[in-house]
Formats: structure tokens, C-alpha cells, sequence
């Protein structure tokens, strides 16, 4: 494994994590990250760690770095148009019984940084660049790059370029947006340049009819302002809106912001000041909420690592963390046995996403009615469990009875971090 060369398609979250993992133990290893972007990749609204990943960050000595970065969000609150309060739910501060905020949200900028700076300096970074296809060999694989067209051997190749990796729709032979589970959920992402919050620092969701929802979070800037979310959720049958919606991602972030300002323009409240934030952003980022559903991680010398394998919307980036260390550990414990190391980061991870795809489904279109009397009856439900604080009461009868938060079933890799 010390002399191992390995190149790693992507440079977000999983990634480096992955990398680090393995240059702990093998320094000498070699590894190339080829990026598609001109630069890295270093924004993206909150994030969150949680389950396994919690352990696999502190094990990397990154727990009080993350912590400082934090979002210190305090939680959730359900507003009215007007912002009065419907329902509050607050964070726990705990990572065995989380709530919607997690202990550790985090920006994904942010979170990209402090995981690429500790690798930067010991990795080859080649940006503008992707794999345009690749050969399995006997023991390595050929990778033949859609810039430069010059071909490489390496022992093995990562996939860890996010939900639409085109590297795993050659590995299974299909077109890429065949493994993606449809959530029926599309997100804009963008930071407005005030503070809409007022110094507050409890995220915001306000619901209108129709699937719309507008979503604000504090940011950590202290010259004031707030991380907006429009986001549009809609049901199984309603083809012609999600038309619309994915019309306007495959078109670009002028066309979905146009969109956004067409179906948000009759929302009221604090809606005006979002969308004009939106237009003002310098980060505006739209996506579908979608699940990666792939039936295999690895084949020959290929392996999908992160949301290009299982991206799962709430937990994806707690994934990509385990992932990452997952492949690592099997990769070093394997005693060069490459073929032995990715059946078995398979054989761990397949059972462990799929336990944590399933739950859910739907869940986005039951907290988020289409009608008017669909969200009245919601804000009953909500303001109930709220005021009793069932919420709470549930999650810790949950913890106690081992119904929290999953845990990944982690081998013991204890010594990679001597
Ligand atoms: C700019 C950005 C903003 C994001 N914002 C959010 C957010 O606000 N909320 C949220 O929940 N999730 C967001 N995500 C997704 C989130 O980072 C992942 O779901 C999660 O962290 C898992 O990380 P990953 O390493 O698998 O993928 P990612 O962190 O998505 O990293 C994938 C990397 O691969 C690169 N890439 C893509 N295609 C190719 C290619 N063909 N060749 C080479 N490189 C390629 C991308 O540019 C990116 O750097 C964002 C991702 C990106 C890239």
C-alpha cells in the first residue's frame, strides 16, 4: 500500500477525508485529485455531521476546529407570513439525540476548507480537468482525461464527483440519472447581504401554498446577513411543476432564479426582500433533492465514494465522512489486497445507506401541505408537539431505547489514527 497510486475524480467533502485517512498511515502513498472546477469548490449553504461521522472527526483532531465554524444556529422556528411563531424547536447541543439543527452545523465551504487544508500540501491538485472514460487492467486502471486526452495508469480510481459522477454511469453501464431517487424537492441556495433575522439566530420556515417554502438561517458574518432558501416541494403527481423546476436547473441559475421570482412573486411577508437578496447574491446554488441508489459501489479498479455513490439529502455529508474513512481503513488493513478491500467497503457501506435512505420518504410532503387548510391543520400538529415538548420526549425515549441516530457499524481502525 505505500507506494499505492490512486486518483481521486472530485475534490469536495469525501475526498479529503478519504485522503486523509490514507496518507496517515502511508504518507508515501500517491494520490491526484482531478477537479472540474477552476478552483476548489468552497461554498454551499449548512451542512451537518452527524452519527459515526461525530466519532470519525474527533478521531481526525478536527472536532474543535469545526466547532469554532459552527453556524450557532439555535434551532428551527415555523412562522406565520407576518413571522409570528407557530412552533419552536431547539437544538440539543447533544450529538446522540439531534435535532434539526445539528451540534455540528456547518457552512460546506467551510467544512471543505478545514478537511482540504490537511491534505493539501501531500496531494497532486489538478483543476479544470475530469476523466473522460477509463479501461480496466488486470490490476490497475486506465484513465484517459477529456482535456489534455493523455492517458494514465493508476491502481486505482475514486469517484468522489457528487450526484451526477459520470464515472459511475460508465462503471454500471446506464446513463447517471438513472440511480437518482427523486425527492420531490428543489433547493436554491443563496446568502442575502442583510440580516433578515434581526440578530436572531433561530432559522425561519415559513410555508405558502403550493409546496413553497421559504427558509431562512442566521449566517456568522457580523456585518448582518442571512443564508435564504426557496425551496419547492412537490407531490408524485404533479408532473407539470417539476417540469418546470428541472427545466430551469438544466438551464442555469439565471432561468431558476427568473422561476423563482415567477412562483414566489405572491407569497408576501418577507418574501420581496428574499427574492431581491437572491438577485444581489454572489453565491446563488440550485439543486433537486435527490437520493443516489446505486446497486454497486466498486467494479474492478473503480469505486464510488460519497454523494457519487449514495447521496442521501440530511445526511449525505455524514456519509461521505464515514465513507471516506471506511475506504481508507479497508484499503490499509487489505495487506494489498485491492479486490478484498473494495468488497468489503462495499459489503459495509451498501446495508448502512440503504438503512438510511429509506425513512424519508415522503416525509418532505407531510411536513409541507400544498393547500391553505393543509398548512392550518400542520401548525396545530406542530404548535402541539412544540409546547408539550414531544419532540424532545420522543427523541430521548428514542436514545434510550437505541432508537437514535444510527451508528455505522465502523470496524475498528483504531490504530490509523496512532
Ligand atoms: C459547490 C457546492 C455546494 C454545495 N452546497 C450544498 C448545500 O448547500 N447543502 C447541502 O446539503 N449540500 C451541498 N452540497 C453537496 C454536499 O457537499 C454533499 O452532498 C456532501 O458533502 C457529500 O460530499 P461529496 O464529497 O460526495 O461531494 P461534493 O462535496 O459535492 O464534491 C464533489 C466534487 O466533485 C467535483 N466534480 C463534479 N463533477 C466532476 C467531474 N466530472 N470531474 C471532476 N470533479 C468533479 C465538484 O466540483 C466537487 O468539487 C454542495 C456541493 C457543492 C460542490
Amino acid at each position: 500500500m505505500s507506494n499505492v497510486n490512486i486518483l481521486i475524480s472530485g475534490s469536495g467533502i469525501a475526498s479529503s477525508v478519504f485522503a486523509f485517512w490514507l496518507l496517515r498511515a502511508h504518507p508515501t502513498a500517491k494520490i491526484t485529485i482531478v477537479e472540474r472546477d477552476p478552483a476548489l469548490r468552497l461554498t454551499g449553504a449548512s451542512v451537518d455531521i452527524r452519527s459515526s461521522a461525530v466519532d470519525i472527526i474527533k478521531w481526525m483532531n478536527a472536532e474543535q476546529e469545526i466547532r469554532k465554524h459552527t453556524t450557532k444556529e439555535e434551532g428551527l422556528q415555523f412562522v406565520k407570513a407576518n413571522g409570528k411563531a407557530i412552533a419552536t424547536f431547539l437544538a440539543t447541543g447533544r450529538s446522540d439525540v439531534q435535532s434539526f439543527t445539528s451540534e455540528f452545523e456547518i457552512f460546506r465551504g467551510r467544512l471543505a476548507k478545514i478537511f482540504i487544508d490537511l491534505i493539501i500540501d501531500r496531494v497532486k491538485l489538478i483543476f479544470d480537468e475530469s476523466v473522460d472514460y477509463f479501461e480496466q487492467r488486470d490490476d490497475s486502471v486506465a484513465v484517459t482525461f477529456a482535456k489534455s486526452k493523455e492517458t494514465k495508469t493508476y491502481d486505482l480510481l475514486v469517484a468522489a464527483d457528487g450526484l451526477g459522477s459520470k464515472i459511475r454511469g460508465i462503471m454500471l453501464n446506464r446513463k447517471p440519472h438513472e440511480q437518482l431517487y427523486d425527492e420531490g424537492v428543489h433547493v436554491a441556495y443563496f446568502t442575502i447581504k442583510r440580516d433578515l433575522l434581526q440578530g436572531g439566530r433561530l432559522a425561519k420556515w415559513y410555508n405558502a401554498p403550493g409546496g413553497r417554502v421559504v427558509f431562512l438561517r442566521p449566517d456568522l458574518d457580523p456585518t448582518g446577513r442571512t443564508r435564504g432558501n426557496l425551496i419547492n416541494v412537490t407531490t408524485r403527481g404533479d408532473t407539470e411543476t417539476k417540469a418546470r423546476l428541472n427545466k430551469a436547473l438544466r438551464e442555469g441559475n439565471d432561468s431558476y432564479m427568473k422561476l423563482m421570482e415567477d412562483m414566489f412573486c405572491d407569497v408576501g411577508g418577507v418574501a420581496p426582500e428574499v427574492l431581491q437578496g437572491m438577485r444581489d447574491s454572489d453565491d446563488f446554488y440550485c439543486s433537486l433533492f435527490g437520493q443516489i441508489r446505486s446497486p454497486k459501489l466498486r467494479d474492478g479498479r473503480v469505486v464510488l465514494l460519497g454523494d457519487a455513490g449514495y447521496a442521501t439529502p440530511g445526511f449525505g455529508t455524514s456519509l461521505a465522512i464515514i465513507g471516506g474513512y471506511v475506504l481508507a481503513g479497508e484499503l490499509l488493513s487489505s495487506s494489498g489486497d485491492v479486490d478484498a478491500a473494495l468488497m468489503r467497503y462495499e459489503d459495509i457501506m451498501l446495508p448502512f445507506v440503504k438503512g438510511s435512505q429509506g425513512g424519508g420518504d415522503n416525509a418532505m410532503q407531510m411536513l409541507n401541505p400544498q393547500t391553505m387548510w393543509g398548512i392550518r391543520i400542520r401548525n396545530v400538529i406542530l404548535g402541539f408537539v412544540s409546547w408539550v415538548k414531544l419532540d424532545r420526549l420522543v427523541m430521548r425515549v428514542a436514545s434510550v431505547m437505541g432508537f437514535g441516530e444510527k451508528k455505522a457499524p465502523l470496524p475498528d481502525y483504531q490504530w490509523l489514527a496512532c
